[in-house]
C-alpha cells in the first residue's frame, strides 16, 4: 500500500516516521516544495530501517507529483503552522491556496485516493478540499479529533492518576481552541464514568486544558506540535489501509447528521478501506447538542472566507 504525504515538515515527517516504524504501509512518498528537503527527511528515516527493523520504502521528492502516482492515501500537511499567540484560524489566508493547489495536483496522479487533511484551520481546509475536488465525502477526511481525543485522554489520565490506555474518551466539534467539544459525560475509566472519580470542577479543567492543548504546546515549543499529530495521522491511515473499522472522531461533510449540513466538522466515524464508512450517532444530550451547534456556527463563519479561493 502506498501513502503520499505532501508537506515534509514537522508533522509530515513525524507521520512518515510512525507509518514506516509500525509497518503500516509498504511505501511512503514525502513531497515538499523546499528543494531537497523531503529527500533529506526520507533518507534520515530510511537510515532507521536496520536499527528499528522496518521494511517500508520511504522516498522524498521536490514538487514532483508524478512520483506520488497511484497512492492509496494522500495526507496533506503542507502549509504554515501557528506561532505562540496565534489561533489556527489566522492561517487560512496562506494555507487555503496551498491546500487547494496540492489537492488538485494529487488527483492528477491518484484519482482514486483517499485524502486526509491536516493543515489548519483543519475543518475549513477539509471543506475546501471537498469543494475544490468534488470527491465523494467518504474520501475526504479531516484529522483533528484523533489528536484532540488523545490529548483529552492524556489530561483525564493525569487527573485520575491512572494510565492513559485505561481511559476512554472522545472530542467532537471543530478543531479550534474554542470549538472543540470534549465529551466528559461519556468518558470512562475502564467502562466506569469518569464522573465517579473526578469532581465537576476537575472535569471542567480537563476539558479546558484539552481545548487549548495545541496552544499550550505552541507556547512551549515556539511552533505547533508534531509528535502526537504525526502519530494521530498514522493511526487514522492504519485504520484505512488495514480496514480496521475503528471509531475515530474525524472532520467529515455532514448532511443532516448531528443537525448540520454543508459543513465539515468532527464527529465519530467508522474508518475503513473506503475512508469514512459510517457516521456514528453517539446520542448527545440537549446541552451537548447546543454546544455542537455553536461550534458549527463558528466553523461555518470561517468557511465563508473561502469564497475568493473557491471562485
Ligand atoms: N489537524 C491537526 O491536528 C494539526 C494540524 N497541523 C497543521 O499542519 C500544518 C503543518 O504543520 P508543521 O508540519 O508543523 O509545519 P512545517 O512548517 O514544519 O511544515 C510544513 C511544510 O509544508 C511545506 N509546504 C508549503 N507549501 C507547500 C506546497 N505548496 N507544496 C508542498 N509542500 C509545501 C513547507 O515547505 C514545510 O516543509 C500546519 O498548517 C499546522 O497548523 C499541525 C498539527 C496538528
Ligand atoms: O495547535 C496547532 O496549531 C496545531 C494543531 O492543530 C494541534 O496541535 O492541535
Amino acid at each position: 500500500m502506498k501513502v503520499t504525504i505532501v508537506g515534509a515538515g514537522n508533522v509530515g515527517a513525524s507521520c512518515a516516521d510512525v507509518i514506516s516504524y509500525r509497518g503500516i504501509a509498504s511505501e511512503v512518498v514525502l513531497l515538499d516544495i523546499k528543494e531537497g528537503f523531503a529527500e533529506g527527511k526520507a533518507m534520515d528515516i530510511m537510515q532507521c530501517a536496520t536499527t528499528t527493523g522496518f521494511n517500508t520504502q520511504v522516498s522524498g521528492v521536490t514538487n514532483d507529483y508524478s512520483k506520488t502516482a497511484n497512492s492509496d492515501v494522500v495526507v496533506i500537511t503542507s502549509g504554515i503552522p501557528r506561532k505562540p499567540g496565534m489561533t489556527r484560524e489566522e492561517l487560512i489566508g496562506i494555507n487555503a491556496g496551498i491546500v487547494k493547489s496540492v489537492a488538485e495536483n494529487i488527483l492528477k496522479f491518484s484519482p482514486n485516493t483517499i485524502i486526509v487533511v491536516v493543515s489548519n484551520p483543519m475543518d475549513t481546509m477539509t471543506y475546501l478540499t471537498l469543494k475544490a475536488t468534488g470527491l465523494p465525502k467518504n474520501r475526504i477526511i479531516g484529522m483533528g479529533g484523533a489528536l484532540d481525543s488523545s490529548r483529552f485522554k492524556y489530561y483525564l489520565s493525569k487527573a485520575l492518576n491512572k494510565p492513559a490506555n485505561d481511559v476512554q474518551g472522545m472530542v467532537i466539534g471543530g478543531h479550534g481552541d474554542t470549538t472543540m467539544i470534549p465529551l466528559t459525560r461519556l468518558a470512562s475509566y475502564n467502562g466506569a464514568p469518569v464522573a465517579n472519580y473526578l469532581s465537576q470542577e476537575e472535569l471542567e479543567k480537563v476539558a479546558a486544558d484539552t481545548m487549548v492543548g495545541g496552544a499550550t504546546l505552541t507556547g512551549l515549543l515556539g511552533t505547533s506540535a508534531w509528535y502526537a499529530p504525526g502519530a494521530s495521522v498514522a493511526y487514522l491511515v492504519d485504520s484505512i489501509l488495514n480496514n480496521q473499522n475503528k471509531m475515530i472522531a474525524c472532520s467529515v461533510l455532514l448532511e443532516g447528521e448531528y443537525g448540520q449540513s454543508d459543513i465539515c466538522l468532527g464527529v465519530p466515524c467508522i474508518i475503513g478501506k473506503n475512508g469514512i464508512e459510517e457516521i456514528v450517532d453517539v446520542k448527545l444530550n440537549d446541552a451537548e447538542k447546543a454546544t455542537f451547534a455553536k461550534s458549527a456556527d463558528a466553523v461555518r463563519a470561517m468557511n465563508g472566507d473561502l469564497k475568493a479561493v473557491l471562485a
